[in-house]
């Protein structure tokens, strides 16, 4: 183990301490964020192309916490541009990981935050609330549970 003072463990560390049953999610995101390495406790938005809940969820003060947003893989908007990073970063949020698309793509990558994301779309999302939060979300194989602790790098993520 490589742990680190801040608390960061590599994903492949993570595979190797806790072996088969390890929960390393298969979505092969791209790594959006100018911070590729972060981790935190799981609080979750599940939505479809509308983004004012999470807006609203990373306007609450983040705690080092990663929002799990799952877009339920539409790429056909934009879920997260870089006034909703910035307002997460600013609020104390690790990063986000977004089953879906981001757009301000160039921005967000110089941001100390953390994003992955399916790709980009500049298209915006529709804004009227809709959705759930702080529920199981699933995707790659993976049960996102709200409280479990995420640990993201450049080889994927893994949750424990
Ligand atoms: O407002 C939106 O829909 C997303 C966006 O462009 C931003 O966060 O800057």
């Amino acid at each position: 183990m490589t742990d680190s003072p801040t608390g960061f463990v590599p994903t492949a560390d993570l595979v190797d301490e806790i072996g088969e049953d390890v929960r390393s999610c298969d979505t092969q995101f791209r790594d959006l964020g100018g911070r590729t390495e972060f981790f935190g406790p799981v609080s979750t938005v599940r939505c479809f192309q509308d983004n004012a809940l999470l807006k609203s969820v990373l306007g609450e003060a983040g705690g080092g916490r990663v929002l799990v947003i799952d877009g339920g893989a539409s790429v056909h908007t934009a879920l997260v541009g870089d006034l909703i990073a910035e307002l997460g970063r600013s609020n104390g949020w690790a990063g986000v990981v977004v089953n879906g698309a981001i757009r301000d793509s160039a921005v967000v990558g110089g941001m100390d935050f953390g994003c992955k994301a399916l790709g980009t779309n500049p298209r915006k999302s529709t804004k009227t609330g809709a959705g759930e939060r702080d529920v199981t979300v699933s995707f790659g194989g993976v049960d996102f549970v709200p409280g479990d602790m995420l640990y993201a790098d450049t080889d994927g993520i893994v949750v424990r």
